[in-house]
């Protein structure tokens, strides 16, 4: 359940007055996701979707991640685009949180992915690695290899309740991580979206029953960091089975589909097999942070740090490229 912050229709027609998008047909609130409240909007000038950015979103930042998305959407990639209002702001309040409206996206995301989801989204990633490049404004990745250490030590009083020893498990990875970890400058670097699980990314069929994307949307984590990392965190969440077994000729597949857009650096792919190990341990420190941290009725929807776990093992014990499809 994802509407933390209700909405009266007195409060959201007052605010809908200072766009331009006519007036409010319908409104619902939508269940899915987990960090901010999301309504879907229908007016008289068509769909829409209204974020309120709920606590784990700075407000200072937000600024930053509608720019981003303006700008790739101006660049050829399909995402949701904010809607300004009359006075050209597309951020203002409503219910007392930060609040835009965006345009609304076709298409549903998988819930079980296919083997043919894979070339797709390798080429979306790539294009949206291109498109971003004119992006000026940075944003540091807050959830990278510098933030990992106090993530940990953040769960080390509860993380064994978890599993037994995993605490150990962790600090030892999380060692062989740094150690292997590219220096800085020494591979492409960019605006990367970070967190593209099937659940941001939206298909609809061609006519042949074939899937291409229609969109990507949920950009709060998106910053600038390896573009590697980002196809690393792909392969991550969407080329494990259901069984946790890695399915290489999914992850080959989305590897030279995005090659084929913007061909990866040897580096690059020499790279993968620690870049795939530090997008595990991303997943399983945020996942792990909130299941030891979140009180009972807390309103964030904790996720299986254990499915991390898995999937690190699956990578530390990956030692080439080629063991990951690379
Ligand atoms: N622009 C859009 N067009 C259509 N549907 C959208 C759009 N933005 C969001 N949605 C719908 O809202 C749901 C939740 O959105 P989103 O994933 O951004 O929420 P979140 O709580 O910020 O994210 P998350 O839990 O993934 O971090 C999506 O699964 C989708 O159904
Ligand atoms: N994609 C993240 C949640 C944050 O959007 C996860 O599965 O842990």
């Amino acid at each position: 359940m994802a509407v933390y912050t209700e909405v009266t229709d007195e409060a959201l027609c007052a605010f809908l007055e200072a766009y331009p998008i006519g007036e409010l047909v319908a409104f619902r609130g939508i269940a899915e996701g987990v960090e901010n409240s999301n309504y879907q909007l229908k007016t008289t000038g068509g769909d829409f979707i209204l974020t309120l950015y709920e606590k784990r979103v700075d407000p200072t930042e937000l600024p930053w991640f509608l720019g981003l998305m303006r700008h790739l959407a101006a660049h050829g990639v399909e995402c949701p685009q904010p809607v300004s209002g009359r006075d050209g702001e597309a951020l203002r309040e409503l219910a007392g949180r930060p609040a835009a409206i965006c345009t609304f996206l076709p298409g549903v995301w998988p819930r079980r992915v296919r083997g043919e989801h894979a070339a797709p989204l390798g080429d979306a990633l790539a294009g949206l690695h291109l498109a971003g490049q004119g992006y000026a404004a940075t944003r540091a990745n807050a959830l990278g290899p510098l933030g990992w250490q106090p993530l940990l030590g953040l769960c080390r009083k509860d993380g064994d309740s978890v599993q037994p020893g995993l605490i150990a498990e962790l600090d030892a990875a999380l060692a062989g991580i740094l150690a292997a970890w590219p220096a800085p400058g020494s591979l492409p670097e960019g605006h990367i979206h970070a967190d593209l699980f099937p659940d941001n990314v939206f298909f609809l069929e061609d006519e042949a029953g074939k899937p291409r994307i229609s969109g990507l949307i949920d950009f709060y984590f998106a910053c600038t960091d390896l573009l590697a990392y980002d196809l690393a965190v792909c392969l991550n969440a969407w080329c494990f089975e259901p069984d946790y077994s890695f399915n290489v000729t999914r992850a080959s597949a989305m590897i030279r589909a995005y090659s084929a857009r913007r061909p990866l650096l040897p580096a690059e792919r020499a790279a993968l097999p620690v870049l795939c190990r530090g997008a595990a341990l991303r997943f399983l420190l945020t996942r792990l942070f909130d299941w030891v941290n979140t009180p009972p009725g807390a309103m964030v929807t904790r996720k299986d740090p254990l499915e991390y776990m898995r999937k690190l093992r699956f990578f530390l014990s990956a030692e080439t490229p080629e063991a990951i499809g690379g």
